[in-house]
């Protein structure tokens, strides 16, 4: 099917950043919001973020010009009415997902593709409230989205496997890397080694074994980087599977296995610190850092994508 109109629902970290994108590639992207204010911070930071590419000579002037041209805002669902596409970024909460997807799979054309970028709920779940659940499908995408390459393409027990291929073949149109997840597991494949990483790297900080800013370090210099050219299972290979096999015999017993939500993560959440958003997470984002942060971590991923991909 062709792939024309597209609507973003959620115009929030994850939403603008995606519609941007689209509009790169010449769709017609409405992104829909309930909020007037998300959708005002939505236009500022797109603009911001396309200054970004003009500066660092990724776009020209005119190609500036067609993504703003490309896009829409608007908290009118009429918008749903003659799309190809919705992909649904709204908050990650079932229920709430759940009834947007009861309002609007009844309000877009009956071969309408609706996609989640849920992060981790089961597809078959909200599928259960989406009318002819066939055409609907999770489509996964990496904060920021305009930046990372990979995108995972999850099919619920209904979804058609045409509705996975326009998806894929999308994907790979904007210039992404798109996986399929076989089965519907919560948090999918990405998601599951984030958070395994994270329960981790917060044990080890809460034990006293190493700082917030090394454990960070770790990653940043060592891991990371590795990861950037080299998944997991192919890091093994290169360290030698004999070696793998001996540091597994004593390592897998002694890591972290707890099943609650990690103590620091959720303290900064009850006392309403939610990271760069609000200005303050593991650590300080007042008086203009959070704009710093985020510009150091685009120039730094356009860095590193120019170097590996261009
Ligand atoms: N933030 C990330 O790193 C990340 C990465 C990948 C996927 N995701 C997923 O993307 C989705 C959005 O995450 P986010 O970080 O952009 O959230 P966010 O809180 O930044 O934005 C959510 C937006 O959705 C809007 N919204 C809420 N309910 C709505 C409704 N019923 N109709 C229309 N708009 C509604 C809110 O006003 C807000 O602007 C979630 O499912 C999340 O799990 C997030």
């Amino acid at each position: 099917m062709a792939i024309e109109n597209i609507v973003i629902a959620g115009a929030g970290t994850m939403g603008y950043s995606m519609a941007q994108i689209f509009a790169r590639y010449n769709y017609h992207v409405t992104i829909y919001d309930l909020k007037e204010e998300a959708l005002e911070t939505a236009k500022k930071r797109i603009k911001e973020n396309t200054q970004i590419l003009l500066q660092e000579n990724e776009i020209t002037n005119d190609q500036e010009k067609e993504i703003h041209q490309h896009l829409k805002y608007t908290t009118d669902l009429k918008c749903f009415e003659n799309c190809d596409l919705v992909v649904e970024s709204i908050i990650e909460n079932v229920e709430i997902k759940q009834n947007f997807y009861k309002q609007i799979s009844k309000i877009v054309k009956e071969e309408t593709i609706l996609a989640t970028n849920t992060s981790g709920i089961s597809i078959n779940t909200l599928a259960s409230a989406v009318y002819k659940p066939e055409r609907f499908i999770g489509m996964h995408w990496f904060n920021p989205s305009h930046l990372i390459l990979l995108i995972e393409i999850i099919k619920g027990d209904q979804t058609l496997e045409s509705v996975a291929q326009t998806i894929k073949e999308l994907s790979l149109h904007i210039g992404k890397k798109p996986v399929i997840v076989q089965k519907d597991v919560l948090g999918f494949a990405a998601n599951r080694i984030q958070f395994a990483v994270l329960r981790e790297a917060l044990y080890l900080v809460e034990q006293g074994v190493i700082s917030k800013e090394d454990i960070d370090s770790v990653m940043k210099y060592g891991l990371g980087f590795r990861y950037a050219c080299l998944g997991p299972l192919e890091v093994a290979d290169f360290g030698g599977l004999d070696t793998f096999y001996h540091i597994s015999d004593y390592l897998m017993k002694d890591l972290c296995n707890d099943t609650q939500i990690p103590s620091e993560l959720a303290k900064l959440y009850d006392e309403g610190h939610y990271g760069v958003k609000s200005q303050q997470g593991f650590y300080d984002y007042h008086e203009g850092k959070d704009h710093e942060a985020i510009k150091h971590r685009d120039d730094q991923l356009l860095k590193l994508y120019n170097a590996l991909y261009k």
